[in-house]
């Protein structure tokens, strides 16, 4: 198994150039990272090349978060704000050789959201594939983000189906779906075909997946039998210092 630093989560105290240097030196085979835009495109680059690594991933814009936004796509009235930050994040992965963004969707309910929703992805999704690059949705879970638009993976399998394009895929996160919905090894292979990135975490409390709810060394052997070909995201808070919490990585990386 290969793993991917979530430099959102772990590392947090670093620059991002830093980080990514520290997920290195730490034995990670890539990266992935939230909202890294304010560190200019370059810097980041600079670092993926001196590693080596690749940043397999990162996030639209989630808009003004001191006033709670949390993504803009499924937000009717505010459909300039969000495709310029899918095009701003798009712009991004292609200058630092990034095959993922996640299109954030925001706090919304009802058909006019859904409805805003799907045409932010037919949008992000053409724009994307002029770059090569896929556009992933992912439901995140009611403690952490009451409210928010995308909540379970059928939701998500539905807005896959109706955007019909090739390059929309799920970003299945194991902490997300496991609180949500559980029954995770059935998900996992029933969902595949759709998924584009894997994420974990410790359930509930997010933090090494050494403990809690779910057995990763079961679900990491699951995906190797079911020959998944890419880093798993490592999107968890260390309790403490990022580098003391990596034990997990050894146990699990012959899973
Ligand atoms: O919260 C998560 O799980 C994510 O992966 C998003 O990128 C950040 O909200
Ligand atoms: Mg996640």
């Amino acid at each position: 198994m290969q793993f991917s630093a979530n430099l959102g989560f772990l590392w947090k105290e670093l620059s991002l150039p830093d980080a990514i240097l520290a997920a290195k030196n730490a034995g990670f085979a890539a990266v992935e990272c939230h909202w890294p835009y304010d560190v200019p495109a370059e810097k980041v680059k600079a670092a993926l090349q001196e590693t080596g690594l690749k940043m397999l991933g990162l996030n639209t814009r989630r808009g003004d978060t001191s006033a709670g936004d949390n993504g803009l796509a499924a937000i009717p009235g505010r459909v300039s704000e969000a495709r310029a930050a899918i095009e701003e994040a798009i712009a991004y992965a292609s200058e630092i050789g990034t095959p993922n963004v996640h299109v954030m969707a925001g706090f919304a309910q009802g058909d006019e959201a859904r409805a805003t929703f799907l045409d932010n992805l037919h949008y992000a999704c053409e724009l994307a594939a002029q770059s090569n690059i896929t556009i992933l949705i992912e439901p995140l879970n009611h403690y952490d983000a009451p409210g928010y638009f995308l909540s379970t993976t059928q939701q998500a399998s539905d807005l896959i189906a109706l955007v019909g394009k090739t390059n929309l895929k799920l970003m299945f996160d194991c902490y997300h779906v496991q609180l949500m919905e559980g029954d995770l090894s059935h998900r996992l292979e029933k969902l595949m075909p759709l998924i584009g990135h894997i994420q974990f975490a410790s359930v509930p409390d997010r933090s090494a997946p050494d403990h809690g709810e779910v057995n990763y060394e079961y679900i990491f052997k699951l995906l190797n039998s079911l020959s998944y070909p890419k880093p798993l995201g490592a999107e968890y808070k260390p309790s403490g210092d990022t580098s003391a919490s990596l034990g997990w990585m050894s146990a699990l990386k012959h899973a």
